[in-house]
Order: C-alpha cells, then sequence, then structure tokens
C-alpha cells in the first residue's frame, strides 16, 4: 500500500519543480541539507517564472539560479544566515539577508511568512513511511505545514536521525518524490584552532565544571574549546545545542559526555541542525544517543535554561566599551547572521549556574592590511547588534576575560580595556574619556 504510494509520488526533479508559480515563496535549505536536483530543475525554468523568493540558509554550493538569472528578475534568494558564499551575493546586491532570532523561525512561518512551496533534501523513508529529516531539523516542519506543495529529494547519504519531536516527515503529508541516488553531503570543516583561539580557550576552560551542559557556535574558537574539552578531565558533560559539529563528536569520542546530569533529554545529544565532516555525519547516522529538535525547542532559553550549568561560547567581530556586542556584520556589511547567538546567551544566564561566553582575538586585520582592535570605543557606523549590553555576561580575549552584568559604564570600559591590545589601550581610555566613561579618579 505504502509502496504504491510510494511508487505514485515518484516523479523527475523537472516534473516537480512545475508546481512553483510566479510569486511563490520556496523554503528551500539550510547548511548541509540542500535539495540540488530541485535547485538545478529551478534553473531551467528561468524564464517562464517571475518574482519568486527563496528562502535558505548557510549556503554551501552554487547555485545554478544565479547564473540563469544573474540580474535577478526572476528569483531572489533570501538567507536566513549567510555563509562565505552568501556574503559575497549580499554584498554585491545579489541576494538579501532576513535578521533572525533563530528561536522565533518556526513560529514565524506558522504565523507571518508566505510560504507555497517546500523543497529539501531528506534521508529515505524508512519501513513506516517516514522521512527523516537528516542533518537539518531546524524549521522544515513547521514550513511544511504551512505549504500549498510538499517536495522531498531523497538522498540515499542523508543520515536518518534520532530526535524528540518534527525531526521527519511522513509521506502521506508530501505531494512529489524526486529519488537522487547517492549525492553525498557538502562538508563545513571546521577552521584549525589558532594560538590565540587555544588562548582564549584555556581562560574558559576552567570556568567549566564536571557535569556542565555545552553549546558550542559557530567559528574556529568554539571549535578549539571542543578539542580541549575533549583533552580535559572534565567528566559527566551534556550537550543542549543548536548546531552540531565535529568538536562534539571528539568529546564523545573521548568519553567526556553522557548527559547524566542534563535535566532536558537526560543521556541523550539536543541539536537542531548539523554542518562539518564526513565524520560528524557517519556518527548521527541511527545513533540513538542523538535528539533532534525543531530549533524553538533547541533555541528557546526557557527550554535550553532548564539544564544547569548550560555554558554558552560563541564568537563576535567587535564590542564597544560598554558591551554591547556585534557578531553580524562588520559596518553596514553583513558578515554571517544573528543566527541562535541572542538565545543561547539568554539561556545560559538563565540556567542555574550557567554561563555565557562571548569570545573574541582583540584584533583584526582590515582590507589594506592594518591591524585593527575589535573592542572599540564606539561600534563602527551600521555594525547590528547582536546581543545588547545588558545580556552580556563573560567577555573573553587572548588576554583575559571578564564579567560585565551589573557593572557600570566606567567599570565596563576599565574591563574591557584590560583584555583589549595591548597596543590599543591608551588610546581606547581616550575614548573612553570622550565618552564620559572613565572614571573621574577621586
Ligand atoms: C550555532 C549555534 O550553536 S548557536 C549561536 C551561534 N551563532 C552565532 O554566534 C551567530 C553569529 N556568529 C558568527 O557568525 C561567527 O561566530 C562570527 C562571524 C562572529 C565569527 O566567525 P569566525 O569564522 O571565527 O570569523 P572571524 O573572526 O575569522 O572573522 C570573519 C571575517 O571578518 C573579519 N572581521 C573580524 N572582525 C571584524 C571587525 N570588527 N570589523 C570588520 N571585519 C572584521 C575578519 O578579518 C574575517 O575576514 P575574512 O573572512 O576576510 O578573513
Ligand atoms: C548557521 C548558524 C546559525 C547560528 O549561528 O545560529
Amino acid at each position: 500500500m505504502r509502496v504504491d504510494e510510494y511508487r505514485n509520488k515518484c516523479v523527475s526533479a523537472d516534473e516537480a519543480v512545475k508546481v512553483v508559480r510566479s510569486g511563490d515563496w520556496v523554503e528551500f535549505c539550510w547548511a548541509a541539507s540542500m535539495a540540488s536536483l530541485l535547485e538545478e530543475a529551478l534553473a531551467r525554468r528561468t524564464e517562464e517564472l517571475h518574482d519568486v523568493n527563496i528562502r535558505g540558509a548557510v549556503l554551501l554550493k552554487p547555485l545554478a539560479i544565479l547564473d540563469s538569472d544573474p540580474m535577478g528578475e526572476h528569483f531572489t534568494w533570501n538567507s536566513w544566515h549567510l555563509s562565505g558564499r552568501e556574503r559575497k551575493l549580499v554584498q554585491n546586491g545579489q541576494a538579501y539577508y532576513i535578521p533572525i532570532k533563530y528561536s522565533e523561525v518556526p513560529r514565524w512561518i506558522r504565523e507571518n511568512l508566505q510560504t507555497d512551496v517546500v523543497a529539501i533534501q531528506v534521508a529515505p523513508m524508512d519501513e513506516h513511511g517516514y522521512f527523516s529529516f537528516g542533518v537539518t531539523i531546524s524549521h522544515y516542519a513547521a514550513a511544511i505545514e504551512k505549504a500549498r506543495v510538499v517536495i522531498v529529494e531523497v538522498n540515499e547519504d542523508m543520515p536518518s536521525v534520532h530526535g524528540g519531536y518534527d525531526h521527519m516527515v511522513h509521506i502521506s503529508k508530501v505531494d512529489y518524490i524526486v529519488e537522487g541516488g547517492h549525492r553525498g553531503l557538502p562538508e563545513l570543516p571546521s577552521a584549525p584552532a589558532t594560538e590565540i583561539d587555544k588562548k582564549i580557550a584555556a581562560y574558559v576552560l576552567p570556568e567549566i565544571a564536571d557535569g556542565a551542559c555545552i553549546q558550542l557556535g559557530i567559528g574556529g574558537m568554539p571549535n578549539a574549546l571542543g578539542q580541549m574539552i575533549a583533552e580535559s578531565n572534565l567528566k559527566n558533560l551534556g550537550i543542549h545545542t543548536e548546531m552540531l559539529v565535529d568538536g562534539f563528536v571528539d568529546m564523545v569520542g573521548a568519553g567526556k559526555v553522557n548527559g547524566s546530569c542534563k535535566q532536558l533529554d537526560r543521556g541523550r545529544i539536543t541539536f537542531s541542525f548539523a554542518a562539518g565532516t564526513q565524520k560528524l555525519y557517519n556518527f548521527m547516522k541511527n545513533n540513538p544517543v542523538l535528539a533532534a529538535y525543531p530549533v524553538d525547542y533547541t533555541n528557546h532559553p526557557c527550554n535550553a535554561s532548564r539544564n544547569d550549568q548550560l555554558i554558552s561560547i560563541n564568537s563576535c567581530l567587535e564590542i564597544d566599551l560598554t558591551g554591547q556586542v556585534c557578531s553580524e556584520s562588520a559596518g553596514t556589511n553583513m558578515m554571517s547572521g544573528s543566527g541562535g547567538q541572542l538565545d543561547f546567551v539568554e539561556a545560559a544566564y538563565n540556567s542555574k549556574g550557567g554561563k555565557s561566553f562571548i569570545c573574541l582575538p582583540s584584533t583584526y586585520k582590515d582590507k589594506p592590511g592594518q591591524v585593527q582592535s575589535r573592542i572599540k570605543g564606539l561600534m563602527t557606523l551600521g555594525s547590528v547588534i547582536t546581543d545588547t549590553r545588558t545580556t552580556v555576561h563573560f567577555v573573553v580575549t587572548e588576554y583575559g576575560k571578564v564579567n560585565l552584568k551589573g557593572l557600570s559604564t566606567w567599570q565596563r570600559a576599565e574591563a574591557l580595556i584590560s583584555i583589549a591590545h595591548p597596543d590599543f589601550r591608551e588610546k581606547l581610555i581616550a575614548e573612553a574619556r570622550k565618552l564620559k566613561i572613565w572614571r573621574r579618579k577621586a
């Protein structure tokens, strides 16, 4: 019976995308799960379609629709979170960013967003008629509830993952199935940890106790910390995160993780999407220790904070002397996105014994190659505030760590200058004076 249903719904990618109409919004991909056959088929319809908006994120492959429509007259790419590839597209005016608080995306889709077609990549159907969403759970179930048409592209290499709820779709809710065969998964290798990353991680490590529950963000530094935890004496750790990365596999492999102290999903590794190397994807396949959930479950601060000692480790691009954090743009140039950073900054502080860490190298090199401080008197004009100064807890550079909670403006300036690169401290003191946040000595 179900075999018949499967056969009847199987079509070619070109046949499936015929359902897309001018004016539609299509929910398409997140990171490592992109339905490339469908995307290429959509590009072949370029001349017939107008004003089709596509939503996706963390694009890891080139887009055929951009080659077929270089002037953006037919398709508009809207990204929930920019990969390096999308950063260039946005800066060239070929794509747009959707500002998000990631925990809210499923609700936005259910309550606010036009969603006509869902076209996603999934794992092969199981004997009960379910397709696992594989490496991306995120907001897919909410989009499916809303859509006029649901198309799944089956990738034989997509791991089926164990989960809590809304981590798979039943065939009865699918309109078209496109069999893609073995298509592999794009890899997002972790940036190798630099000496600065290791120094920063060394300040964070002593703040983590046995039984803590870990969230790691995106970027080189969180990854360095994952490796250090794997090599530490810590034990009985738990994992409750938005993004599952290779660093967690190392922690599990080293015997550091058993989830025995978690209040939520005890004994399980809670996550909403994964991106990494084949090592991570192999680890995920049918692994009963995993608990995949939609992002409003993993990221909602009221949920995540139910775990005691939640430790959240994220990176940023710049911070001003009062503690406002920008993690997503360089001035008006969008670099990445807010993602779930604020969700976890809030969740960790609300968890009993929890701590959030914003980690940043003290400097960066600008385009002409000049070294600049990431700690600034004033935020660069146009930079987006990802975490307001009231939410920020610990800030860490290679020169130390400070806890900003409850500090007066002059104390914040003093604390942040103490962890700025020494070459910039005098200049920052002068700026703090000008801003009236440098204490007059009694
Ligand atoms: C995923 C979860 O589990 S939940 C929450 C996590 N989500 C988030 O934290 C979202 C926001 N954060 C992010 O997107 C990332 O962590 C980032 C962008 C802040 C850091 O990522 P990294 O890869 O470590 O970036 P990095 O510090 O190397 O900087 C990226 C680029 O910006 C440049 N840059 C850094 N700081 C600045 C600055 N203040 N001004 C201008 N440019 C800057 C760097 O030079 C680098 O340029 P390049 O790509 O040309 O070399
Ligand atoms: C893709 C990463 C989303 C986030 O940073 O939260």
